[in-house]
């Protein structure tokens, strides 16, 4: 087959604060597999645009920017998140915020940066297999992944989501503000041209909006397959 097609993907798509990240890890735990973060690297991305005076409307530096990408992603014990470095500075907390969020949304959205950063996100896919989570995990980089999980909430809980965890961060925060921020960032990432996001027309949809974290998981490992059960 070559390319490590015959190594396993499962796929979580999702927008803003649906849960994929809380359930790619858990997967990822569960099956034993790697684990790509694709978000994180479009959020390195803008925060190391931010750092070398790049702006959005600069495609052609952002481009030779994400071919040379000095990111690397060190695995945590069992339970916390990896660390993400940038030019080999801990920029885990820094790209979790809210602006970096937004900014990463808005490169991402440019067709140049995308291509860019295809080989870099196959590059993950290594035995035994591989759980990843983002807006065109099962559309664009893997679509031939295993299973495709296509995870959503209402805007409203998904604002009320990352209100608590701003929150639990000790970061202040303003629910009305983050239901705007939401929807935005759901109409420019839906909107765009290049790898928009939606559904894969093989994933399975799941609407989390009335259920908890462990009903989230419980479900999907129905839907693994038997032979990845073993
Ligand atoms: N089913 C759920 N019920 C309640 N809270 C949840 C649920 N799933 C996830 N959460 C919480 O919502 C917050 C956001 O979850 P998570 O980071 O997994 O979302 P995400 O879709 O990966 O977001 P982003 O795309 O912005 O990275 C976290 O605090 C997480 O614990
Ligand atoms: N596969 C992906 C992953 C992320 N993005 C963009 C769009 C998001 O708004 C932004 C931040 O992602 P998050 O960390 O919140 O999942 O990055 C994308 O276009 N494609």
């Amino acid at each position: 087959m070559g390319e490590g097609k015959e190594i396993p993907v499962i796929t979580i798509d999702g927008p803003s604060g649906s849960g994929k990240g809380t359930l790619a890890q858990q997967l990822a735990q569960h099956l034993g597999w790697h684990y790509l973060d694709s978000g994180a690297i479009y959020r390195v991305l803008a925060l190391a645009a931010s750092k070398h005076g790049i702006t959005p409307n600069d495609p052609k530096r952002l481009k030779t920017l994400a071919q040379h990408l000095d990111v690397r992603f060190v695995s945590a014990p069992e339970g916390a998140s990896a660390r993400v470095f940038l030019e080999g500075l801990d920029v885990s907390d820094a790209i979790r915020s809210e602006d970096c969020g937004n900014a990463a949304s808005k490169i991402a959205a440019l067709p140049e940066v995308r291509e860019a950063l295809l080989r870099r996100q196959r590059a993950f896919r290594k035995a035994p297999g591989l759980v990843t989570d983002g807006r065109d995990m099962g559309t664009v980089v893997f679509p031939e992944a295993t299973l495709k999980i296509f995870l959503t909430a209402s805007p409203q809980e998904r604002a009320r989501r990352r209100y608590n965890q701003l929150k639990e961060k000790g970061v202040d925060a303003n629910l009305n503000c983050l239901e705007k921020e939401i929807a935005e960032r759901d109409v420019r990432d839906c909107e765009r041209n290049a790898a928009p996001l939606k559904p894969a027309d093989d994933a399975i949809m799941l609407d989390s909006t009335k259920l908890a974290i462990r009903d989230v998981f419980q479900q999907v490992l129905l839907w693994l397959p038997n032979k990845l059960c073993n």
